[in-house]
């Protein structure tokens, strides 16, 4: 006997933020990424310094086609037959293009969307149903209809948690190995996020526990699960700030963070990129060549955690949130785990409705999910 456990999905996509892979790649992909947004000029040429340094490629992309492999590999195991296609926002292979070609062969398809971000925001979720309405009106005006669903947020799905959990323990005893021993009145975790403007993390905490609440909900989580393993005091810090300096976004930036430390007598941190699902961009450079440098020059010793990248529970927790979605989809009611108190953040239970996380700018979303009551 075999069911369909991804019905009524026909496709899974895997969507994501897409990076250069060489130094003529760059420009053009920041162009797209700061379409109509305001970035200043010296941002982008500051930021463009950081592909280059890496040769003009982002690790991203192949970070994604193990994810893609692994999550093929989850779904062979469980005996799925689903394809999974891979698109990105802002670089090749897009979204729009995978979608095209796959739909060219089967008209109406339905795709069920698992994107690399894992905490609500403007800029880490609504901004990709905005992707899937584009994505389905660019394909509708040229005759082929398609529609998207997508996972819920899963930074508290337990997949997703306990893979980070693993992180943080094989961070703490390296960072043991390195200085002797760990020493609480000397020795702090630094979780970091990518910071984003303090409006967009308003809007997000709007209907869920927003963007920096839902980071202090999974670090208690992970404080809670570490017990006596976890003798040091976590904090939450902040990189990649961009922007006009005169619009504020979540403080503290982890270098400032690691020179009032250091002021304070902290001699060893662990760095933990718990915003982050891979050791793309954002990670190489703003972590492990800047924070890395500050503390190199304050003298603290460093030691930067894994990101969980392909962990065995992220990429099963993964599958499990498409079958809890396909599910929910046919009717049924599957079991919705989640280890924090905000819960599991299901699709129109108010968290992640229409109005969840909102922009500054109206645009159309997909797929457009309303609250009880919205
Ligand atoms: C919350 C969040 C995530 C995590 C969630 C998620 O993963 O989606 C994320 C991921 C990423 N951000 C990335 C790259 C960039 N983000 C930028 C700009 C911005 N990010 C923002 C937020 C986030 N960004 C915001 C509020 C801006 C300001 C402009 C705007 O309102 O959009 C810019 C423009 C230059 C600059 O301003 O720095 C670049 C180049 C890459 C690719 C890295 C690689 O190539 O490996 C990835 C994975
Ligand atoms: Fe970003």
């Amino acid at each position: 006997m075999s069911t369909n456990e991804l019905a009524p999905f026909d496709a899974l996509v895997l969507m994501s933020f897409g990076g250069p892979e060489k130094e003529a790649d760059v420009l053009p992909f920041l162009k797209n990424v700061t379409a109509g947004r305001g970035i200043p000029d010296e941002r982008l040429v500051e930021v463009g310094e950081h592909y280059y340094g890496f040769g003009g490629r982002s690790p991203i992309n192949e970070q994604n086609r193990e994810l893609l492999s692994a999550l093929r590999s989850e779904l062979e195991r469980r005996g799925v037959t689903t394809p999974i296609l891979w698109g990105n926002r802002n670089w090749d292979p897009f979204l729009s293009d995978v979608v095209r070609e796959f739909a060219a062969t089967k008209p109406g398809t339905r795709f069920l969307a698992i994107d690399t971000s894992a905490y609500s925001s403007y800029s880490s979720c609504r901004q990709y149903r905005e992707d899937f309405a584009q994505t389905v009106a660019t394909l509708g005006a040229e005759g082929v209809e398609i529609a998207f669903d997508k996972i819920r947020q899963y930074y508290n799905h337990p997949g997703f948690a306990k893979a980070q959990l693993g992180c943080v323990r094989r961070g703490l005893s390296e960072l043991s190995e390195l200085t002797g021993g760990l020493e609480p009145s000397t020795q702090r975790v630094l979780f970091v996020t990518h910071s984003i403007p303090d409006v967009m993390q308003d809007a997000s905490a709007v209907m869920t526990a927003g963007y920096k609440g839902q980071h202090e909900q999974l670090i208690d989580w992970i404080a809670g699960e570490l017990g006596a393993e976890l003798p040091l005091q976590p904090e939450l810090v902040y990189c990649s700030r961009s922007g006009s300096p005169h619009v504020p976004w979540l403080e503290p930036d982890i270098n400032d963070r690691l020179e009032e430390l250091a002021a304070e007598g902290i001699t060893g941190v662990l760095v933990v990129p718990i915003g982050f699902v891979s050791d793309h961009m954002e990670v190489k450079y703003d972590l492990d060549t800047e924070a890395a440098e500050t503390a190199r020059v304050l003298q603290l010793a460093y030691v930067r955690a894994d990101s969980v990248g392909v962990n065995e529970h992220f990429v099963s927790g993964l599958v499990d949130e498409a079958f809890e979605r396909a599910a929910q989809l046919r009717g049924e009611s599957p079991d919705a785990p989640a280890v924090t108190p905000e819960g599991p953040l299901v699709p129109g239970s108010g968290a992640c409705s229409v109005s969840c996380c909102a922009g500054v700018r109206e645009r159309a979303i997909c797929p457009v999910w309303p609250a009880p009551g919205e």
